[in-house]
């Protein structure tokens, strides 16, 4: 039996994928092999080196110790692409939220009292207070253009925005997704310069923690909207205030709330709710819930933020899988090991990747015992599994 961990409330149909006859799962677990997490911050959380793998059902693995799990061979995957559209059409809906002062003007309304005479009275007097802007040939700048940045860019240019993009590491399967009339920006610099609004879709890690601080809000135009779906730790909130406050930004939309922006009338915060439909929830709880199983029936890897992605179909009596760290000779070690035990290689691949190797091995030969002990014993050998 695997036995599952689950950290948030997962979609029961993503937890699904793990038959009953085989799988045991449970918020409740203590030597799980698996872990399926949503946004628990897993860094204080002492972990049974029973786990093999974590899930992330979601696209940020800031709330997972990444570094750490690489160093004892824990596999940790996330589901790209699979709350994209959630988040793209919530940063739509933010953008007009901003565009209309929809928020400020929703709060007024019901905050009428009188007859129906005397509401259209306030009503007609108060909505000067609210006007807005349209967004055809309003130009946003979106930084990050991976699963979300691309569908908030090309979804921004049919309503008629002009598009800027930024993303210095962008893949060519997301330029081939980009509508072709999205500009390139020279810079991030150049993008806050050049934008009436501006959204990012980056992760959130040592290079993008405060990406936007007081001197690039400083370089953004007087009355520009500024919408955080990605990461709290990607803004200094301080200097977000501030510059709401001057006046130099006009809105702040974001997923994330704090006390910082708590009763701010400039800030629109939403309760962390970018992946929060039903769409969403399923199929990021599928995807992961197919990877950990593939990985840890075959030893597969699909989506993994921390190993390198190796799938094979299977070969052989058997199939080793053998986690090192990467320096030489690791290979000739393990096969010398297999060698010596007679057992021999029909299917090898090795792999590596942030300081660790992944070797999958399909043999014909008894690899119980003798030769799966020798090879855990290799110095450098991380995780050693016989499926
Ligand atoms: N609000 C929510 O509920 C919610 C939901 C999903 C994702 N997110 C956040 O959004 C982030 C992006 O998600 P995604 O699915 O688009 O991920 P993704 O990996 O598909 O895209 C991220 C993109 O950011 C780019 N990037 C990285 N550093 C950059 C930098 N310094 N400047 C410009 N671009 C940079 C990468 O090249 C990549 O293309 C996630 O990491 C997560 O933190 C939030
Ligand atoms: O699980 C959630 O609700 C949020 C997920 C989101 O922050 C992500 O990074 O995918």
């Amino acid at each position: 039996m695997y036995k599952i961990l689950t950290l948030n409330n997962i979609s029961p149909k993503g937890l699904s994928r793990f038959p009953l006859d085989h799988y045991e799962v449970s918020s409740e677990m203590r030597e799980p092999d698996a872990v399926v997490v949503r946004s628990f911050k897993m860094h204080d959380m002492a972990l049974a080196d029973t786990v093999k793998a974590i899930g992330r059902a979601g696209a940020g693995v800031n709330n997972i110790p990444v570094e750490a799990m690489t160093a004892q061979g824990v596999v940790v995957f996330n589901a790209p692409g699979a709350n994209a559209n959630a988040v793209k059409e919530l940063v739509l809906a933010g953008i007009l939220l901003a565009a209309r002062h929809i928020c400020a003007a929703w709060d007024y309304t019901r905050g009428l009292a009188g007859t129906d005479a005397e509401l259209n009275k306030q009503v007609e007097e108060g909505k000067k207070k609210f006007a807005g802007f349209e967004l055809p040939g309003r130009t946003l700048g979106v930084l990050g253009l991976g699963a979300i940045g691309v569908k908030v860019a090309n979804a921004a240019r049919a309503l008629g925005m002009n598009v800027l993009g930024y993303d210095p590491h962008m893949t060519v399967d997301r330029a081939w997704q980009l509508d072709s009339g999205v500009q390139q920006a020279a810079g991030i610099d150049d993008l806050l310069a050049r934008s009436d609004m501006v959204t990012f879709h980056v992760p959130l890690n040592d290079a993008t923690r405060h990406l936007i601080r007081a001197d690039r809000l400083r370089i953004m135009k007087p009355g520009a909207v500024l919408l955080n779906f990605a990461r709290e730790g990607i803004v200094d909130e301080a200097a977000v205030v501030e510059a709401l406050n001057q006046g130099h930004l006009r809105t702040y939309v974001c997923d994330f709330p704090s006390n910082t922006l708590q009763g701010h009338p400039k800030v629109i915060a939403l309760p962390h709710l970018g992946a929060s439909t039903q769409e969403a929830e399923e199929n990021c709880a599928i995807m992961v819930a197919d990877q950990i199983r593939d990985y840890l029936e075959n030893g597969n890897i699909r989506h993994s933020v921390n190993f390198p992605d190796m799938s094979l179909p299977r070969a052989g009596s058997s199939r080793l899988t053998v986690i090192n760290s990467n320096r030489p000779d690791m290979v000739g070690q393990i096969s010398h090991v297999l060698g010596q035990n007679s057992i021999n290689i029909v299917h090898m691949v090795n792999e590596s990747r942030n300081g660790v190797a992944y070797n999958l091995i399909d043999v014909e030969g008894n690899l119980d015992g003798e030769a799966a002990r020798g090879i855990a014993a290799i110095d450098g050998v991380l995780k050693v599994r016989v499926l």
